[in-house]
């Protein structure tokens, strides 16, 4: 058995399906001859006990007590890893293919102010692509690594990609932090001789006081709390709390191939956990019929999620006793504990999706060192 398996027995999580593709985003004929197989496109993965890592305890400004509580759960917590190898050489191979097919798909190329240029919604063409990101032995990969079980995001951003082109000038993305709690990003082209076209973090905590330390970084000056990530090699990944952590990808100023970078999204699996997820980012950048679908179906999954908790809990009798003796109110508050948050789930997701409420986090724009919202701008490539 895996060593993963031996972990995390149980199944991982995957939100249902959508029985349908939105318009524009059906499946692809050219995307047919890719099937996707965990023992050929995953190398056999070794953890190296002196992993460099970053724990997010270490990096903690908050010192809330619900939030201390919140992080103490979710031991070990890495913020980020070392790289380590993702991809077989199979597996990269099969991707770079994907990636070249899907240049002359109009639709799922964008360019934003914040990324030049992107490829999101393969998960709805290409199997490859959908099974890739429901694969088990790559959830439990990045649940380890989170210290708590974590499931697939949405499906417009299985495996999205990221182009940055050699001389353009343009950061391949802007100092932001994620709109999904965690992300492996794993870069697919050779980067052995690029220059800039470096993933770098800040090593704090969502600490938007950093901004002037960000915006103070230069080509010749790096802070000393901005971490600069080396590849050894295509295949090779970081797993990070992009949610926690700033992070931004330099210019490529030289480089034998443009690069690509392939980012694996994950939210955590337990509906009763805090959830990173802002609808705002894909509303503002997404096409409408696809967002707004796709988070009303997670927020009501998630919302279901908590109810099956009422309806199949096992320990009623047992609360039933408790209750009898404490005077009717165990049972109760437990109950009535669920349906509160279940309530809020569906007030947040009804508020978000209605216009009424914006869970924005923005980025920081480098031209005006501002934060910025996501506003559906798109720019020429
Ligand atoms: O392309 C990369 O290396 C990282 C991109 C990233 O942070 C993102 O797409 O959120
Ligand atoms: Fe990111």
């Amino acid at each position: 058995m895996e060593f993963l398996d031996k972990i995390f027995p149980s199944q991982i999580k995957i939100a249902p399906r959508p029985n349908y593709s939105p318009e524009n985003y059906q499946k692809l004929a050219e995307f047919e001859k890719f099937n996707y197989d965990p023992n050929i496109h995953l190398p056999e993965y070794v953890i190296n006990l002196k992993f460099e890592t970053l724990y997010m305890k270490d990096i903690d400004l908050n010192k809330d007590e619900g939030y201390l509580k919140f992080r103490n759960f979710l031991k070990p917590g890495l913020a980020f890893t070392a790289p380590f190898k993702a991809f077989s050489e199979e597996g990269v191979k099969v991707l770079r293919e994907i990636v070249e097919i899907s240049k002359s798909i109009p639709q799922v190329n964008f360019h934003t102010k914040r990324q030049p240029w992107n490829i999101r919604g393969l998960g709805y063409m290409s199997d490859f692509i959908r099974d890739l990101n429901e694969c088990q032995k790559l959830a439990k990969l990045a649940s380890l690594f989170a210290g708590t079980n974590l499931s697939p995001f949405t499906y417009f951003n299985y495996s999205h990609i990221n182009i940055g082109v050699p001389g353009s000038g343009k950061k391949v993305d802007q100092w932001h932090l994620d709109s999904v709690g965690f992300v492996i990003v794993t870069v697919l082209s050779d980067c052995e001789n690029m220059k800039g076209g470096d993933l770098q973090v800040l090593k704090r905590d969502r600490d938007w006081s950093a901004i002037d330390l960000l915006n103070s970084q230069s080509d010749d000056y790096t802070p000393e709390e901005i971490f600069t990530v080396k590849y050894p090699g295509p295949g090779f990944a970081v797993f990070m709390q992009g949610s926690h952590i700033f992070h931004h990808v330099t210019s490529v100023k030289e480089a034998t191939e443009p690069r690509i970078s392939l980012i694996q999204s994950f939210m955590v699996s337990n509906c009763f956990e805090e959830d990173s997820t802002k609808f705002s980012t894909f509303k503002g950048g997404d096409p409408e019929h696809v967002s707004y679908t796709e988070f009303a179906r997670l927020y009501a999954w998630r919302s279901k999620e908590m109810l099956d908790e009422l309806i199949n809990r096992t320990d009623y009798d047992e609360a039933n006793k408790e209750e009898r003796k404490n005077d009717g109110s165990r049972g109760k508050q437990k109950a009535l504990k669920i349906f509160k948050m279940a309530i809020d789930e569906l007030t947040n997701a009804y508020s978000l999706l209605n216009g009424e409420k914006d869970d924005t986090i923005g980025y920081i724009d480098d031209k005006t060192n501002q934060i910025t919202g996501y506003d559906n701008i798109k720019i020429e490539s």
